[in-house]
């Protein structure tokens, strides 16, 4: 179980102070899917960022599978920040536009010294890209080679990489067609089947998360005092 207890998240100071989380409970059970909506401004990504582990609460807990996180980022042990993993609305703004669709899928593992030798390689490739559906070909090129619904594709199994528990999906289908987006979508729910993974999906799409979530919370009536 990933929880968000009670967290509570500020932008700025002074006048310019921004309430971003009033104090919100948010569980994703292991091997769940649960949807998070909310209009625009209502702190849907904030919460994202949280739960992602990449951004610390000014108050309230963060709990991964019983143990409490102690701050986010590069602050927190490796194999915590390895067990839940983002996906971003744009792949673009997420990856490095100068590494090919490949070396993008091995960088986690690179940097978790977790690279196998170098003849072991195209076997892991393959094992990665396979279930996103990216054929060897994709993996040569670089970004502004592919469309952004193969790219997406490329960082969903980026982020997979790791085997993480956990997968914060924020807008993942917001830049894609409705082909890639339905495309997406059916991986990430054979991920879950296959994996166990716990899945957060982010939208301000209500028909989307009915449709595609076990269970959906808006983000208003999670919040204890309206934001402001
Ligand atoms: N880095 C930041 N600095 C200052 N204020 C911020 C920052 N990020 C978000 N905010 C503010 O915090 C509030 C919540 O923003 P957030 O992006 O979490 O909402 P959201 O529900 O994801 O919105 P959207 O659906 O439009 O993406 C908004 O009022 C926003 O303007």
């Amino acid at each position: 179980m990933l929880r968000a207890d009670q967290v509570r998240v500020s932008y700025g100071g002074g006048q310019d102070r921004v309430t971003a989380l009033p104090g919100v409970d948010l569980s994703l059970p292991a091997g769940g899917r649960i949807g998070l909506v909310g209009p625009s401004g209502s702190g849907k990504s904030t919460l994202a960022l949280v739960l992602a582990l990449l951004l610390a609460p000014d108050a309230g807990r963060v709990e991964l599978d019983g143990e409490p996180v102690p701050g986010a980022g590069l602050s927190l042990p490796k194999r915590l920040r390895r067990r839940v993993q983002l996906l971003w609305q744009s792949p673009r703004a997420a990856t490095d536009p100068r590494l090919r669709l490949g070396q993008l899928l091995l960088e986690p593992l690179a940097a978790h010294r977790e690279l196998p030798p170098r003849p072991d390689r195209p076997e892991l490739l393959r094992r990665l890209s396979e279930p996103v559906g990216l054929t060897p070909e994709l993996l040569r090129r670089y970004p502004h080679e592919v469309s952004d619904g193969q790219l997406q594709r490329a960082a969903l199994a980026r982020a997979l990489a790791l085997r993480p528990g956990y997968l914060i999906c924020d807008e993942p289908t917001a830049m894609l067609d409705v082909s890639s987006q339905a495309g997406l979508l059916a991986t990430l729910a054979e991920q879950q089947r296959s994996h166990g993974l716990g899945i957060l999906l982010v939208t301000h799409d209500r028909l989307l998360a009915d449709h595609w979530c076990e269970q959906v919370l808006d983000l208003r009536e999670l919040a204890a005092e309206p934001a402001g």
